[in-house]
């Protein structure tokens, strides 16, 4: 059985490429998260964290395995509905690059809710509340072009969280940053995940990242070989 809101991969296995050259991305990942944890993946290069990210997003189908998101496993739902699942269900946030630059920050962190066919009142009100709570009160009309580059995360980490999501998936959401930037920005999306009930799942290859998360699996040639469990910052 699976509890409710919990995020589960069953022995996933990812293959690319033909049956004359395959590369094996992932060899048997195993893993549970519940609604309000967060989990770090790491690894060198290659070792297959970005195709873990998006299996159990739902963005790539495993091999063989399953992901199952609330009891349910996300190879029994149709296209349609996993797509649905993507919008509703879970958040995104990438290194850099994914706010609409000719957007006010006020559009980007609505434009989820919008395009649910929730009303403007409804959507802008709670992008303004999120902009608030990540203390970007103010510099809702700036586009994404006339923030620092930390302030532009806390807006993308706002957008992830509108929707009020049930996991966030971040792949190195500090790597385009400074330390000091990256330290605000991780301390901003492990408060505003458990704020809101959310698991978190975090792709980074830097330890100090890792840290704000409450477990860590390093993964090596598609395998999980080592889990730490810490105290989060
Ligand atoms: N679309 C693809 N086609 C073929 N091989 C791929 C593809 N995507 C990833 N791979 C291979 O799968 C393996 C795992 O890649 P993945 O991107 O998941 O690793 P990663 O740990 O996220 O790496 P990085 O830290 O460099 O982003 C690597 O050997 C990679 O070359």
């Amino acid at each position: 059985m699976t509890t409710p809101r919990t995020l589960e991969a069953r022995a996933l296995h990812r293959t690319y490429g033909t049956r004359e050259s395959t590369t094996t991305a992932l060899a048997g990942v195993d893993l549970t998260l519940a609604a309000g944890s967060s989990l770090a993946v790491t690894g060198p290069s290659g070792s297959g964290k970005t195709t873990l990210l998006h299996l159990l997003a739902g963005v790539l189908a495993p091999t063989s395995g399953e992901v199952v998101w609330d009891g349910r496993p996300l190879s029994t739902m149709r296209d349609r509905e996993r797509t649905a699942l993507r919008r509703t269900a879970f958040g995104f946030v990438f290194q850099q690059g994914q706010l609409l630059p000719e957007l006010p920050a006020q559009e980007n962190v609505a434009l989820p809710l919008l395009l649910a066919g929730r009303s403007r009142s409804e959507a802008v009100g709670r992008a303004r509340q999120w902009l608030t709570h990540l203390g970007l009160a103010g510099m809702e009309a700036r586009r994404p072009g006339e923030l620092s580059g930390g302030q532009a995360q806390r807006v993308a980490i706002a957008r992830a969280l509108v929707g009020a999501p049930g996991v966030i998936f971040a792949d190195e959401p500090t790597g385009a940053l400074d330390r000091g930037t990256g330290w605000e920005v991780m301390r901003a999306l492990t408060t505003a995940a458990r704020a809101q009930g959310a698991a978190l799942v975090v792709v980074t290859h830097d330890p100090e990242v890792a840290r704000w998360c409450s477990r860590t699996v390093e993964m090596r040639d598609g395998r999980i070989v080592r889990e730490l469990a810490q105290v989060a910052s």
